[in-house]
C-alpha cells in the first residue's frame, strides 16, 4: 500500500510528520518573533572577525552539527522511514541533512536586515567573514532569503523537509523501491496540504527550491573537503563525531 501500516490515512500521516517537525525545530519561529531585533554590537561583530579560519569553523561546526542531530531525530518520525535498512537511513541522512538544515535555516531569517539566528542573536553576512568562504554564506542568505519569499507555514515546511530527506535518487541505496515508496506518501502528503491551503502552485516552487539546495549543498561539501585538507587537525579531531560521520 501507500501508507505504512501503521497509518490510516494521509491527514494521519501529515499529523505525524508536522509533530516530528515542530518536536525537532530547536526554536520555535514565535520564540525567534520576539528576538527579531537582537543584533550583534560592533565589538561582537569585530570579536566574530578577528577569530581564526578554523576557530571560527569549529563554532559553526558545533552548531551544524547540533542542527543535524535534530534532523535525526525528525527523519526517525517521518513514518515508513525507520522500516528502511540501517544502510539506507545512513545514507538518506548523509546527502539530506544538510539540505534539511538549510531549509529549517531559512525560518530564522529576518529579511528585512538581511540577518540570521546565530549564537543567539541575528548576525549579518560579515559576522562569518573570518570563515574565509563569502560565497558560501552569500549562497546560505540568498537560499534562506528565496525559501522566505515562499512565505511557507510550518506545515509545509515539515512535508517539504521531510520530501528533501525522503530521496529514493540518492547514491548507493540498498532498496530504492522501498525508499520510492516512502517517497511518494509524503509526496502525497505535501500536494495534500498545499491543495488543502489552496496554494497547488506551490509545489513547482518547492521543486525548483529543491533543485538549488542540491548545488548549493555540493558547494557547501567542497568547501568541507577544501577546510578539512586545509585544517587536518581541527576537522578531524574538534569535529565532533556525527559530523565526520555524516560528512567525513
Ligand atoms: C539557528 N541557526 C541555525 O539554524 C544554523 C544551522 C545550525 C546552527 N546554525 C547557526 O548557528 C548558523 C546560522 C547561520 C550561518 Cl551562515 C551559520 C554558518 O554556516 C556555516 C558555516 C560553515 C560551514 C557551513 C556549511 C558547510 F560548509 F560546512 F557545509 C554548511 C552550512 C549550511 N552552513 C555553514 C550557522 Cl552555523
Amino acid at each position: 500500500s501507500l501508507y505504512p501500516h501503521s497509518l490510516r490515512n494521509i491527514d494521519e500521516l501529515c499529523a505525524s510528520i508536522v509533530r516530528s517537525h515542530r518536536e525537532t525545530s530547536q526554536y520555535r519561529v514565535e520564540e525567534l518573533q520576539a528576538l527579531r531585533w537582537k543584533l550583534f554590537s560592533r565589538e561582537e561583530i569585530q570579536a566574530y572577525q578577528s577569530k581564526s579560519v578554523d576557530e571560527m569553523w569549529q563554532h559553526c561546526a558545533i552548531r551544524l552539527t547540533e542542527a543535524v542531530q535534530y534532523v535525526v531525530e525528525f527523519a526517525k518520525h517521518i513514518p515508513g522511514f525507520r522500516m528502511l535498512s540501517q544502510n539506507d537511513q545512513i545514507a538518506l541522512l548523509k546527502t539530506g541533512s544538510m539540505e534539511v538544515v538549510l531549509v529549517r535555516m531559512s525560518r530564522f531569517f529576518n529579511t528585512e536586515n538581511n540577518t540570521v539566528f546565530f549564537d543567539g542573536k541575528f548576525a549579518g553576512t560579515e559576522v562569518f567573514k573570518s570563515l574565509a568562504c563569502g560565497d558560501l554564506i552569500t549562497a546560505v542568505f540568498d537560499f534562506a532569503h528565496g525559501m522566505c519569499a515562499l512565505k511557507l507555514t510550518e506545515q509545509q515546511i515539515a512535508l517539504f523537509s521531510a520530501l528533501v530527506l525522503i530521496n529514493a535518487d540518492r547514491p548507493c541505496l540498498e532498496d530504492k523501491g522501498r525508499v520510492q515508496r516512502v517517497q511518494r506518501s509524503v509526496e502525497f502528503g505535501l500536494t495534500h496540504i498545499l491543495h488543502r491551503d489552496n496554494q497547488e502552485s506551490l509545489m513547482h516552487k518547492l521543486y525548483q527550491r529543491v533543485a538549488v539546495l542540491r548545488s548549493l549543498c555540493s558547494l557547501h561539501m567542497e568547501k568541507l573537503r577544501w577546510f578539512s585538507q586545509r585544517y587536518p587537525l581541527t576537522a578531524h579531531s574538534l569535529f565532533p563525531p556525527l559530523y565526520k560521520e555524516l560528512f567525513a
